[in-house]
């Protein structure tokens, strides 16, 4: 069997509810064959409220003044070495190749203690610390979940990562970390040179990663080297991406007259009709008004309002029946319309409330969880880079999760891993010798970040090049 063909290498989305018997396998693969999977976010422990609440808190904390921001600086607080705010020109995740430090501010948050932040945030945040700390575990919540199913599929004990991952009630320090990041939006961006952040892979077991749709710009690196994005949400191969604007609808209104008129779609009195709609929304920029005449004036021609759609900011839906009549079906932020519909014999409208989709939570596995399974498991090579246009702010959430310090990083005794050690002549950890967790992390941070000097500058290139791992060999342990 050959190697997964660029064209498939589509991260597959898993629903790991107990429900789903091949869950275990399906993770496996795709942690062996991507690095990357998506987990559809249904009944798990990080809920959809508790991502969008965690994201609203990274927004009020990455709006604060830099001097507030300043007070709770990594590096200037007892918490320690790893944690804390990274303003932006702080961190350079591709040193080798950027010649210009990450545009992004990042603030690491490390595990809190029996539900308590062991490190100094912001006055203004005092309160929501405690929900960030439950969000913290949630997440950890998922990852032990994961484990098992990993544990399930490795054939070993069910808690054979939970075990090294989890430390119950006695409380043993980990080097997990939660971490906001902030990607603003700038407009003098070099295409080319400056980047969201640069080409890097994970230091952890596994990392769990929240990203907001409209929102764009990570991308991983394939085995042949190129990379190709990774969907914000895979369900929508638009990538989010945000819609036309008001400030651009010109250009856009010519495009779309143009295809509605080769498809002989738009009539000629129409077509005046869509001129004057479309001049309105960049004048006025009341979507409702227009939105509404619009709804109106077409409401027996479906392919055009839904059509329509693409020029609608994010919140605003119609969905229209291919069919004469049948109910029109409109959203809004507030579910509500402002200017009156005027519907004929045959139709009705109703507004509803538009509810952004419940997105699958990213997962990738990362380098200590690569070298604990022999390279069975995929550590993948990753960046962040700015939408064409320089984009909007981005905002991203990712949980990284570690195993408890103490714990010795021999290789996963499971018959697959070994069999894959065997063929490909791996042996588990880079020089051979079992080290602990700590001091697997430990020789990552010094290998990246500058020790003792206030820039956490990370100095070689961490960046493990894809194209090494065996594909050949891992389909065919997985498939025995
Ligand atoms: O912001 C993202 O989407 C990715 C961030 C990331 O890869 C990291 O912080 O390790
Ligand atoms: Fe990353």
């Amino acid at each position: 069997m050959g190697s997964i063909p660029e064209s498939e290498n589509r991260i597959p989305i898993i629903d790991i509810r107990d429900s789903n018997p091949e869950a275990a396998q399906q993770l496996l693969r795709a942690a062996a064959n991507h690095g990357f999977v998506y987990i559809d976010n249904i009944g798990g422990p990080v809920k959809h409220q508790a991502i969008n609440d965690a994201f609203g808190i990274s927004k009020r904390f990455f709006a604060l003044p830099p001097e507030v921001k300043q007070t709770v600086a990594i590096g200037s607080n007892k918490a320690g070495g790893n944690y804390g705010w990274l303003s932006r020109g702080v961190e350079k995740l591709d040193p080798a190749m950027q010649k210009r430090p990450d545009v992004k501010e990042a603030f690491n948050i490390g595990e809190p203690v029996h539900g308590v932040l062991q490190q100094p945030v912001p006055a203004q945040l005092a309160a929501v610390a405690p929900r960030i700390a439950l969000f913290q575990q949630s997440c950890h919540e998922l990852c032990l979940k994961i484990f098992e199913l990993l544990a399930k599929a490795l054939s070993v004990q069910q808690d054979w990562f939970v075990s090294r991952h989890n430390s119950n009630d006695l409380y043993r320090p980990s080097g997990s970390v939660f971490r906001m990041l902030y990607y603003p939006q700038v407009e003098d961006h070099e295409e080319g040179v400056d980047i969201r952040a640069g080409a890097h892979s994970d230091f952890g077991s596994i990392t769990l990663l929240f990203q907001q749709q409209g929102q764009p710009g990570l991308e991983i690196k394939t085995p042949s080297g190129d990379w190709i994005p990774v969907l914000v949400d895979p369900r929508d191969p638009s990538n989010g991406a945000p819609r036309q604007t008001i400030a651009n609808t010109r250009n856009f209104s010519d495009i779309f007259i143009q295809a509605m008129e080769k498809a002989s779609y738009l009539r000629e009195h129409e077509r005046y009709d869509f001129l004057i709609f479309m001049h309105q929304y960049s004048q006025d920029k009341d979507t409702e008004a227009v939105l509404s005449k619009m709804v109106t004036m077409f409401q027996d021609r479906p392919i055009i309002l839904n059509k329509f759609n693409m020029f609608l900011p994010q919140g605003y839906q119609i969905e229209c029946p291919e069919t004469a009549t049948g109910v029109i079906e409109i959203f809004t932020p507030l579910g509500l319309i402002a200017p009156p519909l005027h519907m004929g014999r045959n139709r009705s409208a109703v507004v509803a409330r538009w509810e952004p989709p419940i997105l699958p939570i990213l997962v990738n596995v990362g380098d200590l969880l690569e070298d604990w399974t022999g390279g069975l498991l995929k550590s993948t090579v990753h960046r962040v880079i700015f939408p064409k246009d320089g984009g909007e702010d981005r905002y991203s959430l990712a949980y990284f999760c570690h195993p408890l310090d103490d714990v010795l990083l021999e290789p996963v005794p499971s018959a697959l891993v070994q069999k894959y050690m065997k063929q490909t002549g791996k042996n588990g950890s880079r020089d051979g010798r079992a080290m602990t967790a700590k001091d697997h992390l430990m020789a990552r941070l010094a290998a990246t970040y500058t020790i003792d000097s206030e820039p956490a500058e990370r100095r070689d290139s961490p960046v493990r090049e894809p194209g090494q791992v065996m594909e050949e060999v891992k389909e065919e342990v997985l498939s025995a």
